[in-house]
């Protein structure tokens, strides 16, 4: 577990998350890492999306479950990749294939209007705008947040990427599953 305690006295960001599991019992996966990460200091879970489960990206492999998450954290960008690969790393995430299957994958999406690029790290993710599993979770809890490399609202994006000819994302969601208190949608959010 990294040691943040020293950053908790700056200003607190908001980032965004996702979150899949396509191996053990995912839900089950999903939410632990919520609490996990919720009870990391320096990170508070303000909002989540509910759970979809959606057809598999890439090879052959059973189908995930997604969602999406929006935390509050007083770490670096670079701490927070830390902690979600120490927590992928918990929840037995091995990484055998290329867009294999895993227990948990933990994405770093958005980080407040952030765009980083180094070695380890890419802010915003690169490939969420073309993800109809992650922009759609998105969409439910930040539907305003600006995409600072398009510069479009994840709203928009998504609605984009559904309208695209040819676009079959809109078919990749067979279900949505929701638990009591989601989605948590946070009206006071500037995003
Ligand atoms: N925004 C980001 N979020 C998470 N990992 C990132 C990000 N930018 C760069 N990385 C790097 O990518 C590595 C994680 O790759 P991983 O194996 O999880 O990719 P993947 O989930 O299979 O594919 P994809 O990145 O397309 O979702 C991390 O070790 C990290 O250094
Ligand atoms: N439906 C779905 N497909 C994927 C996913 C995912 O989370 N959901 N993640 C991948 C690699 O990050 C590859 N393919």
């Amino acid at each position: 577990m990294v040691d943040h305690t020293e950053k908790l006295d700056t200003e607190p960001m908001l980032s965004a998350i996702a979150l899949g599991s396509n191996l053990g019992d995912s839900l089950v996966i999903l939410e632990s890492a919520l609490k996990n990460l919720d009870q990391t200091p320096g990170i508070t879970v303000k909002a989540k999306s509910s759970w979809y489960q959606t057809a598999p990206v890439g090879p052959p492999q059973p189908d995930y479950l997604n969602g999406c998450a929006i935390l509050e954290v007083q770490l670096t960008p670079e701490e927070l990749l830390e902690t979600l690969l120490g927590i992928e790393r918990q929840f037995g995430r091995v990484r055998l294939e290329h867009w294999g299957p895993r227990t948990l994958d933990l994405d770093l999406l958005l980080f407040d209007q952030l765009i980083l690029e180094s070695p380890t790290l890419q802010i915003p993710h690169p490939r969420m705008t073309q993800r109809d599993f992650v922009l759609r979770p998105l969409a439910e809890i930040a539907p305003h947040w600006i995409e600072p490399v398009s510069g479009m609202a994840i709203a928009q994006l998504l609605e984009q990427l559904n309208s695209a000819e040819g676009n079959r994302s809109n078919s990749d969601i067979t279900e949505q599953y929701f638990d009591g208190d989601s989605p948590q949608l946070k009206s006071e959010y500037k995003y």
